[in-house]
């Protein structure tokens, strides 16, 4: 529910920065990724990241070696992409129970295809299960969207003079009219208000208490499985995971995509969980994990269960250029999400891992949707993370909450920042503040918020549906 591709912050000339801390440098790699794909928009994403990292993290190499190689291979897709590891690894890797294996499996430039629920628990910070529902439900949820999509649009932004649109269409759906409101013109995005907000359909709302039963179950699995010494992580709630917000998306064919990022947290908080369904054709979400720009390429062998790397500051390396490449040198693994699947995204996945939709050289067409592929992602908009709480910038606008994922001394943090300048013709401003939260994830403010009367986003299992 990410803008398309996740955005380093513009950068702002000396005279305006303000007396203040500055934030750690976030996600360079998917600016440069960002840019390339804008010069060279034929060109696949994992195989402008390839030659990126090849490149040392520089773009004006990575360019060079994209022209240099045109010249040679002209226009064929995919000529310059990653190779890819097809395997089922329950058969060759014995792992313990649930835990990700110590040995790393992905490498640098590859992709490891993962098909089965097994594999996924054990190697991603996901789990999935198949089949997830009735056969005549999954599909009537499928037409219902189909349907909805004639009304979904395109998410549009600014990256630095152009504004660039989503490269698929999209709608957020809640319950009742006055949350319909509150979304247009109170919770933003990215840095804007959403203009593109429905109400929830029948079949959106009766599936969601099937999810919701679903993603607690695989949460309490999760927990005493994966996680040290069987306790939920620190800021993760401890509370019953009930979604109150559905974004749905439209993948119309293989080059519809979504590049590689992390959630926005703002409304959702620390360690957010989120169940998505998907429905229609099959397509391969790709998984990353992001790792602090100044680490060894070695820590990978200190996997934690969490997917968290241990801290191990001896073993630290100065580089001259591009150290923040290193988060990538790890390859990507694929997870194949085929019609009526339900993926939970766990606590770990936000702060410490980056998702991307990839686009496809081809699709095999569903006998209901064609070539298009329909996902709903069930999500948790927290009480306290209401609008009214949320810390205002100096462009009025509130800011959103993004947690510091490569900076070594600073990772794991939490931050409120101004997007505003990501909202075609608005400004940004420099604010920035430090979130903090307890230990289930509850924000502890600063200053106490208002009491407003406004109401929070309601449940979307009515009382009827609980009997
Ligand atoms: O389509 C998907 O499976 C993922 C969508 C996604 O990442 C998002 O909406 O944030
Ligand atoms: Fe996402």
């Amino acid at each position: 529910m990410d803008r398309f591709i996740a955005k380093k912050r513009p950068r702002l000339s000396p005279s305006s920065v303000q007396q203040q801390t500055l934030p750690p440098d976030e996600d360079s790699t998917d600016m440069k990724l960002a840019i390339l794909l804008s010069l060279f928009p034929d060109i696949e994403q994992d195989a402008l990241l390839d030659i990126l990292i090849s490149s040392g993290g520089s773009i004006e190499d990575a360019s060079a070696v994209v022209t240099a190689q045109r010249a040679y291979k002209p226009a064929k897709k995919r000529a310059l992409g990653a190779s890819a590891i097809q395997t089922s690894l329950t058969s060759h890797i014995t792992t313990e129970a649930g835990l990700p294996p110590k040995k790393q499996l992905t490498r640098k430039g590859k992709t490891l295809h993962l098909f089965s629920p097994e594999d996924v628990a054990a190697h991603t910070p996901c789990t999935i299960i198949h089949n997830f529902l009735p056969q005549d439900e999954a599909d009537a949820l499928l037409l219902e969207l189909l349907d909805e999509s004639k009304h979904f649009s395109r998410y549009r932004f600014q990256l630095f003079d152009r504004t660039v649109e989503s490269p698929h269409t999209s709608s957020l759906y809640v319950s009742t009219p006055e949350e319909l409101r509150q979304q247009t013109s109170e919770y933003t995005y990215g840095g804007g208000f959403r203009s593109n907000v429905r109400q929830l359909t029948p079949y959106l709302r009766a599936v969601s208490a099937k999810v919701q039963r679903a993603v607690n179950d695989e949460i309490q699995k999760r927990i005493q499985t994966c996680y040290p010494d069987g306790e939920k992580l620190k800021y993760q709630s401890p509370k019953e995971w009930v979604p109150n917000a559905a974004f749905v998306n439209c993948y119309d064919g293989p080059t519809e995509s979504v590049g590689y990022h992390s959630d926005e947290l703002t409304y959702l908080g620390p360690r957010a969980i989120i169940g998505s369904l998907s429905l229609g054709v099959e397509r391969e979400f790709r998984v990353r994990r992001t790792v602090a720009s100044d680490d060894d390429e070695r820590n990978e062998s200190e996997v934690s269960p969490t997917g968290s790397t241990a801290d191990s500051p001896s073993k630290r390396k100065a580089t001259s250029k591009g150290t923040d490449v290193r988060a990538d040198a790890q390859g990507q693994i694929s997870i194949h999400l085929p019609h009526n699947s339900l993926l939970v995204m766990h606590a770990e996945m936000q702060e410490e891992w980056k998702h991307a939709i990839a686009p496809a050289q081809t699709v095999s067409p569903h006998p209901l949707s064609g070539n298009r592929r329909i996902n709903i992602t069930y999500r948790w908009y927290r009480d306290s993370l209401h609008p009214r709480n949320i810390p205002r910038c100096r462009c009025g606008t509130h800011a959103i909450l993004r947690c510091v994922q490569r900076k070594r001394e600073n990772r794991g943090r939490y931050m409120w920042m101004c997007y505003a300048g990501y909202e075609p013709g608005k400004k940004g401003c420099t604010f920035f503040q430090w979130a903090e939260f307890d230990d289930d994830g509850e924000p502890l403010w600063e200053i106490k918020p208002t009491e407003d009367e406004a109401p929070t986003l309601r449940n979307f299992i009515e009382e009827d549906d609980k009997q």
